[in-house]
């Protein structure tokens, strides 16, 4: 069977030219199951015809006219598991993961179609028993394949990998130590959505990563019923992380502790079946299953044909609906390089449910994505921010140099004491750095605040210049006798001596403040010229009586450098 490549050419290299990607369509292909043993002996007839490589003949039981499907490949029943494989290019997918790309593979179709089956092989013939090679699916392929391309490849490829199911649209951690309990699904703007406190366990091997993936399949929940003796309930979602390190010095490390590092990710996704309930004759438990199933599978088909709508494809499209299209939010509308392979029976008695797969798939492969290499933390900053980082790590090197340096036959600082030392060390380092940058930033406020209230006392000191200028100007144009500066009403805390005055006095003066009033006293509210009663007194040449708080000893009166008045003509 011919090696299929990646759709469209290569999805790596154009999106390496732009920010954005180039659009990629989604890759459908179509595998058609053998009739099944129940099938033949209950004389079912096939509907559907491969002619080519990529083209599905449907013929309706009844008559009338065929209808035709064309889609990325077309693959009969006699295709084996290997040809699968070939056919579907998962190996340029892994290629892609490799240099930084999130791939995803996703089997769906109705239930008893062969999703399982293409995906992971026949279910398990005993405890334990592991899946004939000849009859192992896309998944075991791809891991054999990834891990002898990582042993061969210059850099070290580090492999992790997690496991969960949306079983009832909760989901459950696969690879969890004890029971799985149901997990939360949250959304940052890194990394879009993802499943809290999920379990990513790292692969040393080929066996471990086998090994993991029983595990996973052992504790899906599966279930029989009149169309399959071993269905699964939920959907399944095995995703492998691949990083390789970075060329320095961008290599940072993960901002979340919960974070993988950037990488490449390849996701397998084995979505439950679609159902008729009264064609699988599902029951209490299995009936709830179906329904939410169902109901998932429908909020994915939602987004799917909004996303093929131009006009609402940059608008909103419901993820949020289900937990399953948060989880392939990415896959299908975001920078992912994405597989379907649509799975269906040959039977004529299965034709309605075939033909919702084939018109769903159809609408699939209309869909595109933009697919995006995963950029550096770093490269994703503003110029400035990116030279402090850069210099904080270049401290941070430094530090570490220097910490290496340090006797580790020194006393206290050996073995795993030295080593708990050191780590601590480092601990203590990173939150010296963390202290020092939230210090940095409360003395760039402070300095802020300062600058503000310089330039507020700059104002202030103005405008008691200007007032002094009134002032002195008010009381030189006064036609009183040479004592006249000794006017106490210009001294602060002068009330006015008039007590009927008093109460108006004091109301004036606090309107005064920003009228020529405030500290030096209020010539308007108690000056001559607006105060009859003292325009009188002062023009008698009376000085204000000891409760004005007039001159009573030398000391309280006005300084001597108080200006002379300028005598008027
Ligand atoms: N290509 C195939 N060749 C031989 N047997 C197959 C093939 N595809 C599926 N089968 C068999 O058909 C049955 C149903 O397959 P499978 O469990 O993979 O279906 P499914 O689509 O995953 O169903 P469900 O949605 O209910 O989980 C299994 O017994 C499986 O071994």
């Amino acid at each position: 069977m011919e090696e299929r490549g990646s759709p469209d050419g290569d999805p790596a290299r154009s999106l390496e030219q732009g920010p954005q990607g180039q659009e990629t369509p989604i890759q459908v292909v179509l595998r058609v199951r053998p009739m099944s043993t129940a099938e033949l002996r209950r004389g079912e007839q096939s509907a559907l015809h491969c002619s080519g490589t990529q083209t599905l003949q449907v013929s309706p039981p009844g008559g009338g006219p065929d209808v035709a499907f064309r889609f990325g490949a077309v693959l009969d029943g006699a295709r084996t598991q290997e040809d699968v494989f070939r056919a579907c290019g998962v190996r340029r997918l892994g290629e892609l993961a490799l240099r930084g790309f999130s791939c995803t593979v996703f089997t769906f179709g109705q239930t008893g179609s062969g999703k399982t089956y293409t995906l992971t092989g026949p279910p398990p013939q005993g405890e334990g028993a592991p899946v004939p090679p000849s009859l192992a699916g896309i998944m075991q392929r791809t891991f054999a394949w990834l891990l002898d391309r990582a042993q061969h490849l210059g850099a070290p490829v580090t492999l992790r990998a997690s496991y969960l199911e949306i079983y009832n649209e909760q989901v459950r951690d696969l690879l969890s130590v004890g029971s799985p309990r149901p997990l939360a699904v949250r959304w940052n703007k890194t990394r879009g959505f993802y499943v809290e406190q999920l379990r990513v366990v790292e692969i040393g091997g080929l066996e471990a990563l086998m090994e993991l993936l029983q595990m996973g399949l052992s504790r899906r929940r599966s279930s029989s019923h009149t169309l399959n003796q071993a269905s699964s309930r939920s959907h399944a979602l095995l995703t492998l992380y691949i990083s390789r390190p970075r060329p320095q010095p961008q290599q940072m490390p993960p901002l979340d502790p919960g974070e993988p590092p950037a990488s490449g990710k390849l996701c397998f996704v084995d979505l439950a079946g679609s159902e008729k309930v009264a064609a699988t004759g599902s029951r209490g438990e299995l009936m709830l299953e179906a329904n939410n199933i169902n109901r998932s599978l429908l909020a994915l088909g939602h987004c799917i044909s909004l996303l093929l709508d131009p006009q609402r494809k940059h608008n909103h499209i419901p993820f949020r609906d289900s937990k399953l299209t948060k989880l392939l939010a990415d896959s299908l509308g975001g920078h992912g390089v994405t597989l379907m392979v649509a799975c269906v029976s040959p039977s004529a008695r299965c034709l309605p449910e075939t033909l919702s797969t084939l018109r769903y798939a159809s609408r699939a492969q209309r869909v595109t994505t933009r697919p995006q290499a995963p950029k550096s933390p770093v490269a994703k900053q503003p110029p400035r921010l990116e030279n402090e980082m850069l210099q904080l790590q270049e401290e941070n090197c430094r530090l570490r140099f220097q910490l290496d340096q340090m006797d580790p036959k020194a006393p206290g600082l050996h073995g795993a004491r030295g080593a708990w030392a050191q780590r601590n060390l480092y601990g203590m380092l990173r939150e010296f750095m963390l202290e020092n940058e939230r210090l940095r930033k409360e003395m760039s406020q402070l300095q802020s605040s300062r600058d503000l209230a310089w330039g507020e006392q700059q104002v202030l000191a103005q405008q008691v210049q200007e007032l002094k200028g009134r002032l002195l100007s008010a009381c030189s144009i006064w036609p009183g006798p040479a004592a006249a500066p000794l006017c106490p009403y210009l001294t602060p805390a002068a009330p006015c001596h008039e007590p009927r005055h008093r109460g108006a006095d004091r109301s004036a003066s606090r309107d005064a403040d920003w009228e020529g009033g405030g500290p030096l006293g209020s010539p308007t509210a108690c000056g001559a010229p607006k105060h009859p009663t003292c325009a009188e007194r002062w023009s008698r040449g009376c000085k204000p009586g000891p409760e004005a708080g007039g001159p009573q000893t030398p000391d309280q009166q006005l300084p001597a450098t108080w200006p002379e008045p300028a005598t008027t003509q």
